[in-house]
């Protein structure tokens, strides 16, 4: 996120500035938190995004992916976002989500409702969980037609090449360098006719889920990557090592994930990379 951001953070008086570090290799867009930090921030940059286009579009499509995120984004039920966000104006969606009922533990409709969405008052017809009843094919089909539906209607906006634009897309990253559901050596990471897509063989369990697609993540207006967790070397395939030694190879998808950097032509980071943060992200922790 851009520079000017941490100025304006820093007039906000819960926000300790001095407590994030930038990362010694120069990537403008990586940023190193205390946990506590890290929520804090979180809650003003996507205040701050949803006052912008709330006044620009007349509404604030956020797309959300599930894991740590969620607890992440506590700030923003308390004062003063709370009474300050105009929460009839957000739109909710999910980046991936695992077939399940909605009210089992494995949903990521489930876990944002209940750590988040339950908590403010957002229309419920805003917010789009997956038809549970189909399979992973048929709720990816109906998931797909829903954005078409609102992108026609403007509520998601359309980028130059015709692709739904979210104003801001919330996501993690797994342990072996996963976004979304897409995942390392996954014929998937190649889909760019879909917008959304399915799988049955999630290498994370549960095996069926649905995902947006790198097109759709790579379209987005924002994209904040909230990553939390360390980054394993090895497992008992050896596959999380060999990705991250490699470099995964997500590394042009990413460099496409934010506007921002593509701009500024710098490199941006990979699993790898992040890994190398780790040492920071202990410090502050
Ligand atoms: O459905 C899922 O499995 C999640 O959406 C997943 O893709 C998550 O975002 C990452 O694994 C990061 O999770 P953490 O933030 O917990 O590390």
């Amino acid at each position: 996120m851009k520079n000017s951001r941490n100025e304006k953070r820093s007039q906000h008086p819960n926000v300790e500035t001095q407590a994030s570090l930038k990362w010694e290799k120069g990537y403008k867009n990586v940023e190193v938190f205390s946990k506590e930090h890290l929520a804090v921030s979180l809650a003003y940059d996507v205040a701050q995004l949803s006052t912008k286009f709330t006044k620009e579009r007349g509404a604030f499509t956020v797309a959300l992916s599930g894991g740590s995120l969620i607890k992440y984004l506590r700030k923003l039920v308390d004062s003063p976002y709370a009474e300050t966000i105009d929460w009839s104006k957000w739109h909710v969606f999910w980046v991936d989500e695992r077939v399940v009922p909605k009210d089992n533990l494995e949903s990521n409709y489930k876990l944002a409702n209940d750590g988040f969405l339950s908590k403010v008052p957002i229309p419920p017809l805003n917010v789009y969980s997956i038809d549970d009843s189909l399979p992973p094919d048929g709720a990816a089909d109906v998931y797909e037609t829903t954005l078409r539906r609102l992108v026609t209607s403007n509520v998601i906006a359309t980028s130059t090449n015709g692709l739904p634009k979210f104003d801001l897309m919330l996501l993690g990253m797994g342990p072996d360098g996963h976004v979304a559901s897409l995942f390392l050596g996954h014929p998937l990471l190649n889909e760019d006719q879909k917008w959304i897509s399915f799988l049955n063989d999630s290498p994370k369990q549960p095996p069926e889920r649905i995902t947006f697609t790198f097109p759709v993540i790579n379209a987005s207006s924002n994209v904040a990557m909230v990553v939390t967790r360390e980054f394993t070397t090895s497992s008992k395939d050896g596959r999380r090592g060999r990705a991250l030694e490699q470099n995964v190879p997500y590394s042009s998808d990413l460099l496409a994930l934010q506007p921002s950097i593509q701009r500024s032509q710098e490199q941006t980071p990979t699993s790898k990379d992040l890994l190398a943060l780790q040492p920071s992200i202990q410090r502050l922790a």
